[in-house]
């Protein structure tokens, strides 16, 4: 067995693992990384990056097929499933490449191969090769698929994300378990390619959402163009003559035994903290193991270790893992000095048609927070006469603000709208800059912009919040069908 000493081991080569790298190495370069799997995150190889790739093929099809509304004729599009699969892995590729350059850029001697597990507060063991020494330590393990015992019965038939973007074609069919955020972009956007999708979820989840008229908005939307079923009954699960068989009950109670190419298991993913060895630290854990982190520090309890990223089950996306690892890796550099660090807007979106985003406080939050004090307005618009939504026949949305009685502050929003991710920017920089409603009225609205849509929901929030007259239907001023 090797023995190495060091200041600080970063485990988990990811976003969040080489953010902290980086950032301790400003203040020991004492720094050693531990990989256990492929260089390249998550997010580039098997993430946000081929699931972009992916929708994006199938975004192209589907306008194909919206042309004729438009009076422009084309012959139906024809998929050649080998060449999408083709570009979202030669792409993929290219991203995934520019990390693994970067990592090789890295000094040899600081990169270590294998899998970390604490022996206690100081050691780790690499394998069975490495015992290394440390002062402290940045947990950037990330996260991994979860999905319950009885799906195994698919066998060879039941898929990860990480497998969609293995294929060198496009299936026949695929059953999607779990309509959140993975299961609705990948789910939708193989149906775009042609694929057979039945989307199956329980208790009428969709995407992250939890405010309930933007939730029943968005299932029906979805519902109109594919089978998506959120609140599903599914029995009967197995493999049967090469394919994965199961039995649903549709809405009407008629019982429907089918067989599909795959399964894929998109019904949430877990931090990977469970086989790192923390019970052998003296670390807090929560009753799902997770280590018990400040938010700000990113330091767990007043130790020597530190989390960022999937792994510490705050808010599992890329942005976050960034700045997770920055905080936890300049803390673990220049501890005992622990630092909080910038922590900003929440802001997540959904890359489906129409897209979905959430800004600041979610509903739940809100109502979790002030209960029934009605301390807090609602404001909406629905996107369905929402003038440039129409001309690009993408009128399909709807959206709810939120911001408190009395200062009229902005706390959040959640909707369902076209180019929700950019209508998102907008919002997560106010709830940032702490406006309030009447200052985001203030700021300049173009014409004819999706944007207007927006200002139509601050508009009724501002009449709800007594700030401003009731909202006028059609109101001349602010443009044909703002
Ligand atoms: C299909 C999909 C689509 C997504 N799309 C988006 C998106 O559009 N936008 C967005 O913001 N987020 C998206 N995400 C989420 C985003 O990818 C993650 O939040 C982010 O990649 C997490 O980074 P990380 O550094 O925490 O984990 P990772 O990048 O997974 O890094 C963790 C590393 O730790 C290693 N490791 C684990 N255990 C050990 C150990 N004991 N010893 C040594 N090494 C270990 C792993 O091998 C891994 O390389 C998506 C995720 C998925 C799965
Ligand atoms: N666009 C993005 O930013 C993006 C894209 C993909 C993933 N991500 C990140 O990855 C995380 C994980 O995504 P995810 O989609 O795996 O998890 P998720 O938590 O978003 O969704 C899981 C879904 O599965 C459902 N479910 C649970 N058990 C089920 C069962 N037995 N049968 C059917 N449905 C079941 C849940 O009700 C939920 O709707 C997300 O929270 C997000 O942070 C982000």
């Amino acid at each position: 067995m090797k023995e190495l000493q060091t200041d600080v081991v970063v485990i988990g080569a990811g976003t969040a693992g080489l953010s902290a790298y980086r950032n301790a190495k400003q203040f020991t370069n004492n720094v050693l990384m531990i990989e256990s799997g492929p260089y390249g995150t998550t997010c580039a190889r098997v993430g946000c990056m081929p699931s972009k790739l992916l929708i994006a093929a199938a975004e192209a099809a589907h306008s194909i097929t919206m042309a004729p509304a438009f009076g422009v004729h084309s012959s139906a599009p024809r998929i050649n499933g080998k060449e999408v699969m083709a570009r979202v892995k030669s792409e993929r590729d290219r991203f995934a490449g520019f990390v693994v350059e970067a990592v090789d850029e890295l000094p040899s001697d600081d990169k270590i191969r294998g899998y970390a597990k604490f022996l206690d507060a100081n050691r780790i063991q690499i394998d069975d090769h490495t015992i290394i020494t440390a002062k402290r330590f940045v947990i950037a393990t990330g996260s991994r698929p979860s999905y319950p015992g009885v799906f195994n019965n698919f066998g060879d038939k039941l898929i990860i994300n990480d497998d969609v973007f293995d294929w060198d074609d496009l299936p026949e069919s695929v059953a999607v378990f779990g309509p959140g955020v993975i299961g609705l972009e990948i789910g939708q956007a193989l149906h775009r390619l042609g694929v057979k999708v039945k989307l199956f979820g329980v208790g009428g989840a969709i995407g992250p959402l939890t405010d309930p008229v933007v939730k029943d908005y968005a299932n029906t939307v979805f519902a109109e163009e594919f089978f998506v079923d959120t609140d599903s009954n599914v029995s009967n699960m197995m493999q049967v003559d090469n394919k994965a068989q199961l039995t649903y009950t549709d809405k009407q109670g008629a019982k429907h035994t089918e067989q599909f190419d795959y399964v894929l298991a998109a019904t949430g993913r877990v931090p990977n903290t469970d086989k790192l060895g923390l019970e052998n630290t003296g670390i807090e854990l929560d009753e799902r193991g997770v280590p018990i982190a400040n938010a700000k520090t990113m330091q767990c309890g007043d130790s020597n270790i530190f989390i960022a990223g999937d792994a510490s089950n705050m808010l599992p996306l890329l942005h976050e893992a960034s700045d997770q690892g920055l905080i936890a890796g300049q803390n673990a550099g220049r501890f005992p000095d622990v630092q909080p660090g910038l922590r900003r807007a929440k802001i997540a979106a959904v890359f489906s048609d129409p897209q979905i985003a959430m800004v600041g406080e979610s509903y739940k939050e809100i109502t979790t927070r002030l209960g029934s004090c009605d301390c807090f307005e609602i404001g909406e618009v629905s996107f369905e006469n929402q003038g440039r939504s129409r001309v690009m026949l993408k009128n399909k949305g709807h959206m709810r603000v939120y911001a408190e009685q009395g200062t009229g502050l902005f706390l959040g929003a959640e909707f369902i709208s076209p180019q929700a991710e950019h209508l998102a920017h907008l919002l997560a920089w106010a709830v940032q800059n702490k406006m309030t409603v009447p200052q985001m009225l203030e700021m300049p609205y173009y014409h004819p912009v999706i944007e207007e849509g927006l200002r139509t929901a601050l508009r009724d929030l501002n009449a709800k919040l007594k700030f401003g007259p009731d909202i006028i239907n059609h109101c001349m001023e602010c443009g044909p069908g703002a």
